[in-house]
Parts: structure tokens; C-alpha cells; sequence
């Protein structure tokens, strides 16, 4: 290792402000795999080739659409948890989350609180409202709760929102192998998108979901492997945590309540919810997957146990993070004399993307088929089954194209890539909370509301991207002592903080979705309201939420009809009680929020 320096290539692939150092290179500058590195990589396209293929000629051999799209709802909840926690974990999350926490710390682990509201919440609210609905599409559901106007629009924002982050998706890991070992960047894209494309078009749902579990296997193998190499390079567990605390990479809880601080608790904890619930809640790919299931129950097995899997998936990124300097360089340079490291990790990198961007594939051919043709054109089942293939495969060729605008763009994938959830799912995520949980929203309220949503997320995302002028300034690492080079990274400044109204300019893309799809159902209410609203008993059975009935059950659970309210002594005495406990809880909170900031200081 030398001493650092700012490349603007290596930074590229580094997605995301992260230092780079220039190493020990050979003439052209390039690290070359041994061929036992390309034997591994190879090993991974072709297994999951096969596993797509097997699907293709057995069981019914994908010859009906609730095959194709729903593995004729057999799947278990196993295979299903580890493929729901693959389809939103890309090289993005394996390469952009480790330079996240190298470049700015721990502070980014906090995300992992959002798991817990973001999955209980799809699966007590979520889950059984689509399951027994019997949907083909969650955006059928529009159709049923509003009119086929709002299924349609919620079906145009889907296929742009995963068109667009497939681009990301394929485009991340190939630009970092390509940066790294010289593998030809577009022989990279197509290769993944050629493979992917053909397994997802044969195999179906079946295919995408076993090709998720073997893919979720190698990723968390890549990343494991390089972490204790990584640490045993550092000397061992105690060398390479104390190297990492005097680096000032480990960042206590951050309780800053300022929206505008890109990561704090808040930012992470609260606003990945409203994340967490446009993904994990109503984005196709994702429902798909929980309709696919045998029953109701093992539906919501499948979403409870995505909340281990994806805090291994975490831990695993933010130890990387912490493990290795910067990510992709070290693990060529450090794992140089480990042959077949090196390909393990970057078949790790593109597990993550192929898992990705079938999924994205198998989902976009599935609501492009039920949302927008079958509800115009009938068709034998066989023609819909071809079609539906058709579409997979030139959604494969769309994903390539959009590779390319990416490669245009160059901005921080991981950061891009969780901004496109907001700025489009976050107004998704609000056109079903509103049909949801508010029976009065009509028709023309959900329209208008989801419009004013994606204009309030283009207007503050690109607003916030184009306020933000990335430039490379002189940045201390956190407070180490140990390191002599000064490490230049592309540190994103804020211009002078904008106040009032651009002040939005300068929120933290981690409050993109709460923000828009609490738009969307505030201008839906508003336009609902102004237009006459719906009737409660106008509304199709099943597609509203009975928030009164439930909070009122529950608040009947809390307090025990027996326990208080039967004399007024006994409503002061239990109110006493109950606000005693109150203060013992955010006393004992206070306690280990000291012991934490003591600890991590
Ligand atoms: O990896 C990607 O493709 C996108 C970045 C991660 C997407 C979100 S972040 C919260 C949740 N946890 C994950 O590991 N993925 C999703
Ligand atoms: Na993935």
C-alpha cells in the first residue's frame, strides 16, 4: 500500500467517496486474475445457467404463467427469505456499504434498526392484504381498491423505478471488475446480462428464486472469506479492531434530529423505514415472491425471516467496511497471494447482481404481462407464457441500455441506488398507504396524489443532486494518528445551507421516501376531499385496513377492562403506574445510550 491519492476511475468504482490508494501495479496499471480467478467466476455464470435450465425442463417446464410467474405458489419459506433478502442486495450494497462505512464510518449500521418496523409492518399489514386478495399483480390491487387508471400509473412508476436501478444493478460490478483486474467493462455487462436474461426467461420464478439461494450462498462466502483474511492480515482480531477504533471508523449513535444530516439514527432508523416498506411492502418483486408462497403463513415466515439474513447481509458489508480500506484494491492487492480469493470475491460481486437483476427481469415481465397486456388482449395460456418470456428477455436488453446511462451518470451507486428507491418508490409506497389506510381517498386524489409525489421527489432529488457540486477536498482520515498520507476523497459539501423552502434541497436522501409518500397521501387526501369522497361502504371489500378496529383492540389488550377505568381511583392509580414506567424505560434507554457514546468514543 502507498500513499493515497484521488482516482478519478478507481473512486468510480469505488462508488461512493471513498479513498483510494495507488498500489504496486503492474506497467499498465492493471491486477490481473490467475486463472484459477476466472475458473471461479466462470463456475458461478455456469452454475446458475444450469439451475435456471434445470427449472426450464422439469416440474410443468414453465408452460403456464402461474408457473412462470408464481411457481404455482409451492414455494417454501426457506428458499423464499434468502431470495427476498438477494433481490434488494446488489454490488451496490457489497461494494458501496463497505466504502460508505470506511469513508464515513459506522454510523451507516444503524440502517439495521429500520428492519425491524420495515418487515413487521409488511408482514401483519401487507402480506395478508395481498394474500387474500388472490392478486396476480400488487398493482392489481389499484385497480380493485381505486380504478384501472391508478393500476396503470402505479405499473408505469414500477417499470421505471426497476428499469432504472437494473441499469445501476449491472452496471456496478462490472465497472468495478473492469477497474480492477482490466476484465473488459461491457464484455462484463453483457456477459452478466446475457446469463441472467436467459436463466430468468427460461426458469421463471422457480429459476430466480433457487438461483437467489445459491447466489446469497457465494455472496455471503466472498464476503466472509475476505473478512478473515482481511483481519488475519491486520494481525489477528484484537490488532485489527484497535487499528479501526484509533482510525475513528467506529461512530456512536448520532441523535442529531436535523433532516439535512445525511446519516444520523433518525435519518437511518426512522426514514429506512418508509424505505424498507416501498421495497419490502408493495414492490413487486418482493409481493411476487410472498404470493408465490404455499400458504399465508409461510408468507409471512418468509418476511419475518429476512430480518436475520438481511442483518448478517449488513454486518457482513460493514465489517468489510471496517476490515479492508477500500474494498475492491485491497482485496486484489491484499489477497494477491490467496489464488482464487480474488475470484471469489468478485463472483461474490456478481452473485449479488445476478440475484438483482433477475429478479428485477422475472417481476417487470410479470406486471408488464398482467397489468398492461392481459387486460387487453386475450391470449392462450401458451401465447402468455411466450410473451412473458419475450418480455424477459428484452427487459434483459432495456438493463444493458440503461447499464450504459449509468456509465454516464457516475455518481455514488450506493447513494443513487437508494435515492431511486425514494424518489419512486417512496410515491408507490404512498399510493398504497393511502388506498390502505384511508377509505375516503378516491380515484382522482390517488392519481393526482401520486403525481405531486413524483414531482416533489424529481424536484427535490435532482434539486438536491445538482445543489450538492461533488468536488475533491483535502480530508483528514477521523482522527488517526497512525497514518501519515492525507487520503483525498471526493467529499460531497453542502453549498452554503440553503434556507426555507430550498432548504429541502439539503435533506438527507435517507428521508426521500418518507417524504414522498407522505405527499402522496396528504395530496390524495386533499384532492379526495375537494372531489367528493368515497363512501366507506363503497369501497371493495378486503383492500382497506381497519386501523380503528385494530388500535382499538389493541389498546383493549393493553388495558384491561378489569384493571382500570371501573372507579377513578383505579384510572389514577393505573395512569400513575403506567407513566412510572414510562420513566424507568427512557431512564434505562439514557443509561445505555451513555454506555454506548462512552464506549464508542
Ligand atoms: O444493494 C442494493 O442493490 C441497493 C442498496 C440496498 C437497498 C436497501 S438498503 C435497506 C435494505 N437492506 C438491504 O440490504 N438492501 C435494502
Ligand atoms: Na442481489
Amino acid at each position: 500500500m502507498t500513499g493515497g491519492c484521488y482516482d478519478e476511475r478507481s473512486a468510480r468504482c469505488a462508488s461512493g467517496p471513498a479513498p483510494c490508494y495507488t498500489l504496486s501495479m503492474d506497467p499498465t496499471g492493471q491486477k490481473y486474475f490467475t486463472i484459477i480467478d476466472y475458473v471461479i467466476f466462470a463456475l458461478l455464470l455456469v452454475a446458475s445457467m444450469a439451475i435456471g435450465l434445470y427449472y426450464a425442463f422439469t416440474g410443468g417446464r414453465q408452460s403456464t404463467t402461474q408457473e412462470f410467474m408464481y411457481a404455482d405458489r409451492s414455494m417454501k419459506c426457506l428458499p423464499l427469505s434468502l431470495s427476498l433478502m438477494a433481490t434488494f442486495q446488489s454490488a451496490v450494497a457489497i461494494i458501496g456499504t463497505p466504502a460508505e462505512v470506511y469513508a464515513n464510518g459506522t454510523q451507516y449500521w444503524f440502517i439495521g434498526c429500520c428492519y425491524i418496523l420495515g418487515l413487521l409492518i409488511p408482514a401483519h399489514i401487507f402480506i395478508p392484504m395481498f394474500y387474500r386478495l388472490h392478486l396476480t399483480s400488487v398493482y392489481q390491487y389499484l385497480e380493485l381498491r381505486f380504478c384501472k387508471a391508478v393500476r396503470i400509473c402505479g405499473t408505469v412508476t414500477f417499470i421505471f423505478q426497476m428499469v432504472v436501478y437494473m441499469g445501476v444493478g449491472i452496471y456496478t460490478p462490472a465497472l468495478a471488475l473492469n477497474a480492477v483486474t482490466g476484465f473488459h467493462l461491457w464484455g462484463a455487462v453483457l456477459a452478466t446480462g446475457l446469463v441472467c436474461t436467459l436463466y430468468t426467461a427460461l426458469g421463471g420464478l422457480k429459476a430466480v428464486v433457487w438461483t437467489d439461494v445459491f447466489q446469497t450462498v457465494v455472496m455471503f462466502t466472498g464476503q466472509l472469506a475476505v473478512i478473515i483474511v482481511g483481519v488475519h492480515q491486520a494481525g489477528g482480531l484484537s490488532d485489527a479492531w484497535v487499528k479501526v477504533r484509533d482510525g475513528g471508523r467506529i461512530s456512536g449513535i448520532d441523535l442529531n434530529p436535523d433532516p439535512t444530516v445525511r446519516h444520523t439514527f433518525w435519518t437511518l432508523g426512522v426514514g429506512g423505514v418508509f424505505l424498507m416498506l416501498s421495497l419490502y411492502g408493495v414492490n413487486q418483486a418482493q409481493v411476487q415472491r410472498y404470493l408465490s408462497s404455499r400458504t399465508e403463513k409461510e408468507a409471512v415466515m418468509s418476511c419475518y425471516m429476512v430480518f436475520p439474513c438481511l442483518q448478517v447481509a449488513l454486518m457482513l458489508s460493514c465489517l468489510m467496511g471496517l476490515v479492508m480500506f477500500m474494498v475492491l484494491y485491497f482485496v486484489m492487492d491484499m489477497l494477491q497471494n490467496f489464488p482464487g480469493l480474488p475470484g471469489l470475491f468478485v463472483a461474490c460481486l456478481f452473485s449479488a447482481s445476478l440475484s438483482t437483476i433477475s429478479s428485477a427481469f422475472n417481476s417487470l415481465a410479470t406486471v408488464t404481462m398482467v397489468d398492461l397486456i392481459k387486460p387487453h388482449y386475450s391470449m392462450t395460456e401458451a401465447r402468455a407464457t411466450l410473451l412473458s418470456k419475450m418480455l424477459a428477455l428484452s427487459y434483459g436488453i432495456i438493463c444493458v441500455a440503461m447499464a450504459y446511462v449509468v456509465h454516464l451518470m457516475n455518481s455514488s451507486v450506493l447513494q443513487a441506488a437508494l435515492s431511486i428507491f425514494g424518489m419512486v418508490g417512496g410515491p408507490l409506497l404512498g399510493l398504497f398507504c393511502l388506498g390502505i389506510f384511508f377509505p375516503c381517498a378516491n380515484s382522482i386524489g390517488a392519481v393526482a396524489g401520486l403525481a405531486a409525489g413524483l414531482v416533489m421527489a424529481f424536484w427535490v432529488g435532482i434539486g438536491g443532486f445538482l445543489s450538492r457540486m461533488p468536488s475533491s477536498v483535502q480530508v483528514l482520515p477521523f482522527n488517526s494518528t497512525n497514518t501519515s498520507e492525507n487520503i483525498t476523497v471526493p467529499a460531497v459539501i453542502d453549498a452554503a445551507r440553503p434556507a426555507g423552502l430550498n432548504g429541502l434541497y439539503s435533506l438527507s436522501y435517507m428521508w426521500y421516501s418518507a417524504l414522498n409518500s407522505s405527499t402522496v397521501v396528504l395530496i390524495g387526501l386533499i384532492i379526495s376531499f375537494m372531489t367528493g369522497p368515497t363512501k366507506g361502504d363503497d369501497v371493495a371489500s378486503g383492500t382497506v385496513y381497519p386501523v380503528m378496529r385494530t388500535a382499538q383492540s389493541l389498546l383493549h389488550k393493553l388495558v384491561k377492562p378489569s384493571a382500570c377505568c371501573t372507579s377513578p381511583e383505579h384510572t389514577v392509580r393505573w395512569s400513575y403506574g403506567f407513566t412510572v414506567k414510562c420513566i424507568v424505560a427512557l431512564g434505562h434507554f439514557n443509561v445505555v445510550k451513555l454506555l454506548l457514546a462512552d464506549r464508542w468514543s
